[in-house]
């Protein structure tokens, strides 16, 4: 069983602290400590009360947010501001050595665009090819133990600047909304015509020899009459697919990008590394129904086939970099609506590897790409007709011994009143485009369920 994520649906209608208390005491010390220290300082304190950390970021005024929770670690944090900001240039360098040089406890947070050799488009810009932030302050929440932390750059920072983000705080959150307004409108692209040219030009080109798998995806955008808060919307995530990796980003600029992701692209402890093949998919349905979609996954042959290119090409790519690949045994998950097929796969890294370096050569598996991945990256570029900004992208926290990312699926970007979901599936010689639309609208039934869509 996954452990289920700090209780969000049972606390989602309490409102929060309101009492104040901690932070002259936060802001004392963090005085002291930019005296004191050089480079990055980071100085927390524990609240008295457990706090809802969704609905705590939902009431913080300015758009620079973000929230982690890892699937299986239990506990999450919800970050308001930017210490930091690293993007542009030769990021993967600066954001390793920024890394590298944080204090216990202290991350960035961020993404990285699918396909970097595309120029993003208008609604991806600000995310760049990937923008990672060191948050101004966090809420760190561990079961009912909820830590309230503080970022600094000593060279930078003064205490009037931290003094002006902890005033800016408030503890005094109304409870979430039970739910989330109805769409107005949908709009398909490709709509369901062109998904079917897509996927016959892309068995086209299977049988040509030119690839044997890639992933297509689609978008589809929902337009609401107001505003949608994106902390609202995952919150609401949280409890419709409550195994998952729980993802917010915002690029700084009023977009934010939500995901609730089954799928680990890797974690780093040390020089230990995990990761994992998921591809191949069914419907999760309930009762006797849920008992046959769990055996015709188990048995099919097309679906294997689809996740030995995702298992296979996994432990090739790390097998350079590391001493020891151990491959488990396939299992079923549930994700949301639907299950998959799954591998689990650990290494352990040679000395010189860096997380970065472990991410980028995993990044991207044929789960969300195909095989080989060029020629399946060219089709993808060729066939889709949108930006896929960070879906399918590495998304994660990145500290001084670790790092993890999962892969940005089951996800959406939230601009003012639209909301763009994106979701995929695996083409391979066999595949139908009226299962795989079918399987597509599946893979973002979570995002239904959370919207009250064709419940
Ligand atoms: C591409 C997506 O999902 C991926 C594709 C899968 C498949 O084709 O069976 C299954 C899980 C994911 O690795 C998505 O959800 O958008």
């Amino acid at each position: 069983m996954h452990p289920r994520p700090p209780a969000v649906s049972a606390r989602l209608h309490t409102a929060v602290d309101p009492r104040p208390r901690p932070r002259p005491r936060l802001w004392r010390e963090a005085t002291e400590a930019l005296r004191q220290r050089r480079g990055v300082i980071r100085v927390e304190t524990l609240l008295p009360d457990a706090v809802e950390p969704l609905a705590w970021l939902a009431a913080q005024d300015g758009s620079e947010k973000a929230f982690w929770h890892g699937r299986d670690d239990g506990s999450c944090r919800a970050a308001l501001g930017a210490a930091d900001v690293i993007e542009g240039e030769d990021l993967f360098a600066r954001l390793d050595e920024a890394a590298r040089a944080l204090p216990d406890g202290a991350r960035y947070l961020g993404g990285l665009r699918f396909d970097d050799s595309m120029a993003p488009e208008a609604e991806w810009a600000g995310f760049g090819s990937g923008r990672f932030v060191l948050p101004r302050v966090e809420l760190v929440a561990r079961g009912d133990r909820t830590v309230l932390a503080l970022n600094a750059v000593a060279s930078r920072d003064t205490p009037a600047d931290l003094r002006a983000a902890l005033d800016a705080l408030t503890f005094d959150a109304p409870p979430l909304a039970t739910r989330l307004d109805f769409p107005v409108a949908r709009l398909d692209r490709p709509d369901r015509e062109r998904w079917d040219e897509a996927i016959a030009s892309a068995l086209a080109a299977m049988e040509r020899g030119d690839v044997q798998k890639v992933v297509l995806a689609r978008r589809a955008t929902y337009r609401f009459e107001e505003g949608l808060d994106p902390a609202a919307l995952l919150a609401r995530l949280t409890i419709a697919a409550p195994e998952a990796f729980h993802v917010l980003l915002s690029d700084g600029e009023g977009r934010t990008f939500v995901a609730a992701t089954p799928e680990r692209l890797v974690r780093v402890e040390g020089r230990r590394a995990w990761t994992e093949a998921v591809a191949g998919t069914r419907r999760k349905g309930e009762g006797a129904g849920a008992l046959a979609f769990r055996d015709e996954l188990a048995g099919s042959e097309k679906d294997r086939r689809e996740h030995a290119f995702v298992r296979d090409f996994i432990s090739e790519a790390l097998a350079p970099l590391a001493s020891l690949v151990a491959v488990e045994a396939p299992r079923q998950i549930e994700a949301g609506r639907v299950r998959h097929l799954k591998t689990p796969l650990r290494a352990h890294l040679r000395g010189d590897v860096t997380p970065l370096a472990a991410m980028n050569a995993l990044h991207p598996t044929p789960a969300v790409g195909g095989t080989p991945t060029p020629e399946a990256l060219a089709a993808i570029r060729d066939l889709e007709g949108f930006d896929r900004g960070l879906y399918a992208g590495p998304v994660g926290w990145v500290g001084r011994d670790g790092a993890e990312f999962a892969v940005g699926i089951r996800s959406g970007l939230v601009c003012g009143t639209d909301l763009a979901l994106y979701a995929g599936a695996g083409i391979v010689p066999g595949s139908e485009a009226e299962a795989e639309w079918q399987e597509t609208e599946a893979k973002l039934g979570a995002f239904a369920d959370a919207l009250g869509l064709d419940a």
